[in-house]
């Protein structure tokens, strides 16, 4: 097999994390409770900040990096959402209960803050945007994302590379 690419443990950290959103919409569909949970957004944000510290990364960053990934949820939950109220559609059979799914976003924001940790020396350089985008297209196409999910697994890297590739 090809190797895989340099920013792929951490795509594919990323993926995971994202694909539980699914989960988390068909909870919250089945418990009628509302997509945006800021208690919750902050009680993420705050522990991946510990996190970052412990690792000796810039908070702030990570933070970022995390804003990033609750939007990208929130992305795909809004537009399931959208689809399951189409006539004729349904929300898969689910429980109500966030407890289980939340675990494992949990041990996902480790995995992607240990990956940060792992990715520290390249992000911050010019190989960091065209990395991300390799491995980014191999881990969507590895987990086999429709397009809706590759939107928002490029929104969820989109603070990973701290390097401007904009023209000034
Ligand atoms: C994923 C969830 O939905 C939203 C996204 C969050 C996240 O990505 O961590 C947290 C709270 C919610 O605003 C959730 O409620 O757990």
């Amino acid at each position: 097999a090809a190797p895989a690419p340099a920013m792929s443990g951490l795509t594919d950290a990323i993926a995971g994390r994202l694909a539980l959103a699914d989960a988390v919409a068909a909870s919250k569909w089945a418990s009628g409770a509302a997509i945006d949970d800021p208690a919750r957004e902050q009680v993420v944000l705050d522990t991946v900040s510990q996190l970052a510290l412990d690792r000796d990364l810039d908070p702030g960053y990570v933070r970022g990096v995390f804003r990033d990934q609750i939007e990208a949820s929130k992305t795909v939950q809004r537009r399931l959402f959208a689809q399951w109220r189409l006539p004729g559609q349904t929300a898969p059979p689910a429980t109500p209960d966030l407890g289980p799914v939340r675990a494992a976003i949990n041990e996902l924001n480790v995995a992607i803050v240990d990956e940060l940790a792992a990715s520290r020396d390249i992000v911050t350089t010019l190989r960091c945007p065209p990395e991300l985008t390799v491995s980014t297209a191999q881990t969507a196409a590895d987990a086999g994302f429709d397009p809706l999910h590759v939107a928002a697994l490029v929104q969820a890297g989109a603070s990973v590379c701290t390097v401007s590739t904009g023209s000034s």
